[in-house]
């Protein structure tokens, strides 16, 4: 057994006190580290890492020979949370260097990244990603800046990484290969817990990819006529750049150049929230009061405390948002760079969704304070956003003036909007663990990194590159989630439930009308849906968890369809047969 004569439930009881305080220890050194970058913070989390690892070996050791003791007893429970001890990501690498060089090359990799800015030449100023790029991106409608500001950020973000990728690569495979994983993409799946997960997405991206198709062929007609079909690619490609946002991933930002009905409301709050003059904490009371009105509990006086909710002056930090839960007594935290508007009004929901998660599977045994899979973690915030965006909730909270219900060319701009963050996403969320799990597999070399990232954008998202790509970029390493080591696929599995959770709450909640407007705020019995299955963890098979809040067991496009089905029919009469583009980008796209 573990020590002495240990049986199981002492073992496990164990663990857990021994185990807290040391997770809570190593929370705190990257606190320090990510909210103030020095090379004496770096180091002490590396160092601080190092020991949970050393910590975890230990713990995994005594696990995996409880696990192969045929002469136990193990109760269903005991050998669920064993399996769950045993099986440690990549701090699995017995070989200490080894670990600490992979590390280093992740903080190294996410301080260029968090450090890199753009010097826009003639006005001479340098902007970082947060706030100058992002803010460029969102609302410049100059086609030479923005392509500036596009291969700018590229040279100075990921064309800085490739060779340290490359070593990533290397290094985290062979960790997870220690526990009998094949490569890092085959144990990051594993989380998922079935073995048909890459094509049960692969079928859901089939089933979304018409909605896409017409968003994409409605908005391409929109740019082209603000900025001249000239610039436009023969292939049917949109360049890259003129989507509102870095890396071409929601397109909300540009909802005023593809809005329907021009004389008609936009439902972006941004102009309304800073004329009404939000805060930032405004905007995290404001997503606080609509979880604590479902029968959520409000945040703790120590996340108010010790968060960090904006870009803090003369310290570098990396601004990219996360929630942390620092497995202590009431300490939770969300790290974000806020900046006053309705995107980030609706991160602010996402975040609070990871706290409110983190809260409600606090009593569980430690090893299930967890997502029921990563995809679920998602969704929580994104599914509450969902029921505040409703043109109706954004009247309660008197972001949006009132007009008159049954305004069908509202409806349409407003599910426009929903979908150019909503269906805009899906390829995207789709195609960044494509190219992962491709390279950790092998299937992709380092010389083929970034053309095989060209070929998953221009045939699944149809965008092609604002300028040629040359031999030494590396635009993977330009998305936080890459440099980070974050995987991306729970996004796109999160889209999905997201849709799933709404539409479960909206029936709990005893809505009867078209699913786009349903608002369950202040309804006890949408919340206790959603906290009988949050409150759970990964204490259960994510189907099981799912089970309790929606009737399903799977994951399913039909109430993310049904939500959008009003706007696909306007889109395939806009579009006719005008829709769709060329698998391959051009050679060489067009000037600005
Ligand atoms: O990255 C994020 C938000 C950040 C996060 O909350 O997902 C954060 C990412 C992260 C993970 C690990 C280390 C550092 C950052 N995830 C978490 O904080 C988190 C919390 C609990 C469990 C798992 C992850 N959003 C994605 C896309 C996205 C999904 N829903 C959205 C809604 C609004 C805006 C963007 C998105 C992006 O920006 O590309
Ligand atoms: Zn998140």
């Amino acid at each position: 057994g573990g020590a002495e004569g240990e049986t199981p439930a002492q073992f496990l009881e164990r663990y857990e006190r021994e185990t807290l305080p040391m997770k809570n220890m190593v929370a705190e050194a990257a606190w320090q580290q990510k909210t103030n970058i020095t090379d004496e913070n770096t180091a002490a989390f590396v160092k601080a890492n190092l020991e949970l690892a050393k910590f975890s070996q230990k713990m995994e050791n005594q696990a995996l020979v409880f696990l192969k003791d045929k002469s136990l007893q193990l109760t269903f429970d005991q050998r669920r949370q064993l399996n769950k001890i045993a099986d440690i990501d990549t701090n699995a690498q017995t070989d200490k260097t080894k670990l600490e060089r992979l590390q280093t090359v992740i903080t190294e990799m996410e301080q260029i990244y968090s450090e890199a800015e753009v010097c826009m030449n003639p006005s001479g100023d340098c902007l970082k990603l947060e706030p100058g790029l992002t803010e460029l991106m969102r609302s410049s409608r100059d086609c030479q800046k923005l392509s500036d500001a596009w291969r700018g950020w590229r040279d100075q973000s990921g064309k800085k990484m490739k060779d340290l990728y490359q070593e990533y690569v290397q290094l985290s495979n062979e960790a997870v290969q220690i526990l009998g994983h094949k490569d890092l993409g085959d144990y990051w799946k594993s989380r998922y817990d079935t073995s048909t997960f890459e094509e049960d997405v692969a079928v859901l991206f089939d089933q979304l990819l018409p909605l896409y198709q017409h968003l994409h062929s409605y908005v391409r007609r929109k740019l082209k006529a603000q900025y001249g079909p000239e610039i436009f690619p023969s292939t049917g490609h949109i360049p890259a750049h003129l989507l509102g946002n870095m890396w071409s991933q929601q397109w909300n930002n540009i909802a005023d150049l593809v809005n329907p009905f021009k004389n008609k409301q936009l439902m972006d709050v941004t102009e309304e929230m800073k004329r009404q003059g939000y805060t930032i904490k405004k905007m995290f009371e404001t997503a606080e009061d609509f979880f604590y009105s479902l029968g959520f509990d409000n945040m703790t006086q120590i996340f108010w405390e010790k968060s960090m909710l904006e870009r803090p002056e003369g310290r570098e930090v990396v601004c990219h948002a996360s929630a942390w839960d620092m497995d202590k007594q009431d300490d939770f935290r969300i790290k974000m760079c806020t900046t006053i508007n309705h995107e980030d009004l609706m991160t602010v929901h996402h975040e609070m969704g990871h706290i409110q998660y983190y809260m409600l599977y606090e009593n569980q045994p430690l090893v299930y304070r967890h997502g029921a899979n990563p995809g679920f973690h998602e969704a929580v915030g994104d599914t509450i956003a969902l029921s505040v965006q409703t043109p109706g909730h954004l009247k309660t909270i008197g972001l949006l003036k009132a007009g008159n219900e049954q305004d069908k060319e509202a409806d349409i701009n407003f599910l426009m909007l929903m979908a150019l963050d909503k269906i805009a996403f899906l390829p995207f969320g789709y195609l960044i663990d494509q190219w992962r799990w491709s390279v950790f597999r092998g299937d992709t070399p380092p010389e083929q990194y970034n053309n095989e990232w060209w070929k998953l954008r221009c045939r699944l998202q149809g965008i092609s590159p604002a300028v040629k790509r040359g031999a030494d970029d590396f635009d993977p390493a330009a998305k936080y989630h890459i440099v980070a080591d974050v995987p991306y696929i729970r996004y796109f599995v999160s889209f999905v439930l997201q849709f799933q959770f709404y539409k479960a709450a909206c029936v709990a909640a005893g809505y009867t009308g078209p699913l786009y407007k349903c608002d369950f705020y202040n309804n006890k019995a949408a919340g206790e849906k959603f906290k009988s299955m949050l409150q759970l963890g990964s204490s259960l098979p994510w189907p099981e968890a799912m089970e309790r809040m929606t009737g399903q067991r799977h994951m399913d496009a039909g109430p993310l369809v049904e939500y959008f089905e009003p706007l696909l029919d306007f889109l395939r009469k806009e579009n006719g047969e005008d829709y769709g583009w060329e698998e391959k980008c051009p050679e060489n796209p067009p000037p600005c």
